[in-house]
């Protein structure tokens, strides 16, 4: 088949990659030309483990294409829509600015009969609003939504064997249908390894997405919360996830207590969840959204609190070690990162910041220009006051408290994942301090 996918970001990128794995000829489209040069010769413009392999192969098959201009989805009888959702500025609501100038542009190129396909996550309501228009155009496309619910540093695996899709149709049962099969065609490879499809309708498709993420972060919440209980109480938050998570109608998975989500997602769908229940007149209904967000946000502001303490409430001057940057293990992705947070906020201290992460140091830079950065664990380490642990990547999760105690100046840790071994760290002469642990 051929597609095309318009946005060529985190999902996009991937999602075009895959596809064309899959056998169908692809073309991707962004507006970022300095990404489309690095994505038109197979370079991966970010860290996704898998893809640079796939661009390579699919690139050099000629089945995959990129461009920054809109006249070349021309051919194609699918298009995806794959640009960013971001938070407005100074309010909960989504930008759809993106969503709405992607939809425009394809509406000049489509031909009588092509599917529009939403990936983007998008406030409930906008894929009805989108059909409307896209009727309106004369063009004959129509639109189907299909959310997406990859996770990055495993993006490539989630998008080639889902665990579920979801498709969103159009009432009309003859589109409906020519959108099923349209999307069965394109999605056949998963469909025949049995993968689990749900066809369902535009507003229940999108609502499917932005739950699953709201879900998510209030799992997280809800041990976080827990974490704050067992911190005035004596009690170990990693234990009690161990046990309730033992109860397979509970499930230990997204249990992690710590330093809290962030990411290019799920803090910003639960604002923009929240922000429209509030417009269709439901606002009280998520309204528990507000006090997830709040809890996640107190976690970080704990584990600056927890620094400020370790460094005997005098900061300024002092070194602190930051391990990891990105919003969580595998990832370049800095978006709305608790470890930068942290760092920021400890640097807003006055401490001597340095912080080290394996892939994010390049975006880190590029967005606080205020933090130090080093690639060199020990030379980050050397003489460090406190060491606050905040991505859990393999190789600060893994590091010998031995090893690591013979570098620092003071030995003194901040778990801000309970990724480390307490019992290891201060058997190693450690003053060791996870979140909701003793
Ligand atoms: N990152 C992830 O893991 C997942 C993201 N999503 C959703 O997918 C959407 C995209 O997210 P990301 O890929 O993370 O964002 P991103 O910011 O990495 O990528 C968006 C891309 O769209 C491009 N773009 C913006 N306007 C455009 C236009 N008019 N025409 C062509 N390209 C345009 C941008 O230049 C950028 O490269 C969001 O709605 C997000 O919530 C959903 C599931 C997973
Ligand atoms: O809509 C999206 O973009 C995606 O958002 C999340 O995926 P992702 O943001 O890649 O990362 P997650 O693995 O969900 O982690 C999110 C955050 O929660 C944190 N987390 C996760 C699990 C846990 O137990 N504790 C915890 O603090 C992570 O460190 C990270 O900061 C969802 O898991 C995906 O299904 C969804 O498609």
């Amino acid at each position: 088949m051929r597609v095309s996918v318009i946005g060529c970001g985190y999902l996009g990128a991937v999602h075009a990659a895959s596809m064309a794995e899959l056998g169908h000829e692809v073309v991707g489209i962004d507006v970022d030309a300095a990404k489309i040069a690095r994505l038109a010769v197979g370079e991966a413009p970010f860290f996704e483990p898998g893809l640079p392999e796939l661009l390579r192969s699919a690139v050099a098959s000629g089945r995959l294409t990129f461009s920054t201009d809109m006249a070349d989805v021309a051919g194609a009888s699918v298009h995806f829509v794959a640009v960013g959702t971001p938070q407005l500025r100074g309010s909960f609501s989504a930008d759809l600015s993106y969503v709405d100038a992607a939809v425009e542009g394809l509406l000049e190129h489509v031909s009588a009969g092509d599917l529009i396909v939403g990936k983007s996550t998008v406030p409930v309501g906008t894929a009805e609003r989108l059909a409307a228009r896209i009727a309106d155009s004369g063009t004959g496309a129509f639109l189907a939504w299909n959310p997406e619910f990859l996770r990055e540093g495993f993006a490539v695996k989630d998008t080639i064997s889902p665990d579920r899709l979801v498709y969103g149709v159009p009432v009309d049962a003859e589109a409906a249908a020519t959108a099923e099969a349209m999307l069965s065609e394109v999605y056949a490879q998963a469909l025949a390894a049995e993968t689990p499809l749900i066809v369902t309708d535009y507003a229940t498709a999108e609502l499917v997405k932005v739950s699953a993420n709201a879900f998510l972060a209030t799992k997280i919440s809800f041990i976080n919360a827990m974490a704050e209980i067992a911190e005035v109480t004596g009690a170990d938050v990693t234990q009690l996830a161990d046990a309730i998570g033992l109860d397979v109608r509970i499930g230990r998975r997204f249990l992690g207590a710590g330093v809290g989500f962030g990411g290019g997602c799920l803090p910003k769908d639960i604002r923009a969840f929240t922000a429209r229940a509030e417009e269709i007149g439901r606002g009280e209904s998520v309204a528990f959204l507000k006090e997830v967000d709040a809890i996640n946000l107190r976690r970080r502001q704990r584990v600056v609190d927890l620094a400020v303490d370790a460094l005997d409430r005098e900061p300024h001057g002092k070194k602190v070690a930051v391990l990891g940057l990105a919003f969580k293990p595998f990832s370049d992705d800095i978006r709305d990162s608790p470890a930068i947070d942290v760092a920021v906020r400890l640097r807003g201290l006055g401490a001597d910041v340095v912080a080290i992460d394996p892939e994010a140091i390049e975006n880190s830079r590029r967005m606080h220009p205020q933090l130090e950065f080093d690639d060199d664990l020990e030379a980050v380490l050397s003489g460090a006051d406190l060491v606050v642990l905040v991505t859990e990547w393999n190789e600060y999760r893994h590091m010998d408290p031995v090893w690591a105690g013979e570098l620092v100046g003071t030995r003194k840790v901040i778990d801000g994942r309970n990724c480390l071994d307490p019992k290891a760290w201060r058997a190693a002469g450690w003053t060791y301090q996870g979140l909701g642990r003793p």
